[in-house]
């Protein structure tokens, strides 16, 4: 008995070996394997060639960047200087603009020839320091290839105990500057056929959380805007990109608003523990090379979070205001 089970299961072994011999046989001699490699080379080939295009789309073109003396600007302005791209790095601190420069001129971390930064000071809260800050621009160079609406405020309070007058210059910073600036050096690109005007959003473009009222709905009017934008520049050939990251490690919540209009000064564990915004100015990089029009750079949770929103609003809501009762629940203790 035991003989003959023993029997039968070597019999198995061999005919599973056999039908592995068979697969095997199959694969190699059917035109499955060339397919194979065929499928990889020409996606490697279809990479390489995204790559090349990426490069010379970068290379030599006119970058404004806003808010690049900190954070993602400073790290973008980093990554676009090494591709090769003529910088006009904007900000509100001029030491902080040319210290950057400095930077940049003196590092030789890059093969391709590279163009000595320009350097533009004005806050975007102004509306006559942004005209005049265009008209600057394209006195210099003439014309702008990429534009990079970077720069930012975020904001923490309540709405019920926020004044108007901080809801208003997050949307000034967030939102009107930004448009006015777009605005200013759209004539010059539609004249050309030619640009690119890249957003920096949020993933609070795309869903709002507790107790960031101001920031949530400058980032939403940001989504919609440039949406509305690309639409109406397609006949131009002027490509528009809306980038909304998630958590990135950088100065913005210790430089956010509170409800009084002082500055928060804290750097959120949230913020701490985001992405580094080297990695997140290489993905801006690649999104803008690609011409992608609109691109979420975060974790899996606020990407569900994003769909939730959509196709479970009923439970969204609910999660928020259960987050918005354990914040308070925290904030009292
Ligand atoms: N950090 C994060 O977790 C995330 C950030 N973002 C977005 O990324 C962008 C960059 O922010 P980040 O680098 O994180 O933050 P930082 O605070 O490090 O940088 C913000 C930049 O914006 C500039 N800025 C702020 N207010 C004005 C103004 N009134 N006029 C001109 N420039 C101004 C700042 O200049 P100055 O030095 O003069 O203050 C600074 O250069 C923002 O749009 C932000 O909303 C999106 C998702 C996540
Ligand atoms: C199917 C299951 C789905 C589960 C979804 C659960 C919902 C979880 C909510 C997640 C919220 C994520 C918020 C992300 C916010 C964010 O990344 O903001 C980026 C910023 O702009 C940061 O600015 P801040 O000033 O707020 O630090």
């Amino acid at each position: 008995m035991f003989c003959q089970v023993l029997k039968e299961s070597q019999k198995c072994t061999r005919r599973k070996s056999l039908l592995k011999v068979r697969a095997m046989d199959f694969i190699t001699s059917t035109a499955i394997l060339p397919l194979l490699f065929g499928c990889v080379g020409i996606f490697s080939l279809f990479r390489l060639l995204q790559w090349m295009r990426m490069k010379t789309y970068l290379r030599n073109v006119v970058v404004v960047i806003t808010g690049a003396t900190s954070g993602l600007g400073k790290e973008c302005a980093k990554v676009f200087y090494s591709a090769g791209s003529k910088l006009v790095l904007c900000g509100r601190n001029a030491e902080a603009l040319e210290e950057l420069t400095r930077e940049l001129t003196t590092s030789r971390a890059t093969k391709v020839q590279t163009h000595k930064p320009y350097t533009v000071t004005f806050d975007l809260t102004d509306p006559g320091a942004i005209v005049a800050a265009a008209a600057e621009i394209l006195q210099c160079f003439g014309y702008v290839d990429i534009l990079i609406n970077n720069a930012g405020i975020s904001y923490r309070g309540t709405i019920k105990d926020t004044t108007v007058d901080v809801d208003k210059r997050v949307m000034e910073t967030n939102y009107f500057g930004p448009v006015a600036l777009t605005k200013a050096l759209l004539p010059s690109m539609i004249k050309r056929r030619r640009g690119h005007v890249v957003a920096i959003s949020s993933i609070q473009g795309k869903i709002s959380i507790p107790f960031r009222s101001a920031y949530a709905a400058s980032k939403h009017a940001t989504q919609a805007f440039f949406d509305c934008l690309r639409a109406e520049m397609e006949q131009y050939e002027i490509e528009v990109t809306v980038i909304s990251p998630g958590y990135i490690h950088t100065n913005l919540s210790l430089n956010a608003t509170t409800a009084d209009g002082s500055r928060y000064g804290a750097t959120d564990k949230t913020t701490a523990q985001g992405r580094n915004p080297a990695e997140v100015a290489q993905d801006v990089l690649a999104a803008v090379g690609r011409k992608e029009k609109d691109v979420i750079l975060a974790d899996l949770l606020p990407s569900l979070a994003i769909y939730l929103r959509t196709l479970a609003p009923g439970l969204f809501f609910s999660l928020m205001a259960s987050r918005a009762r354990k914040e308070r629940k925290s904030k009292n203790s």
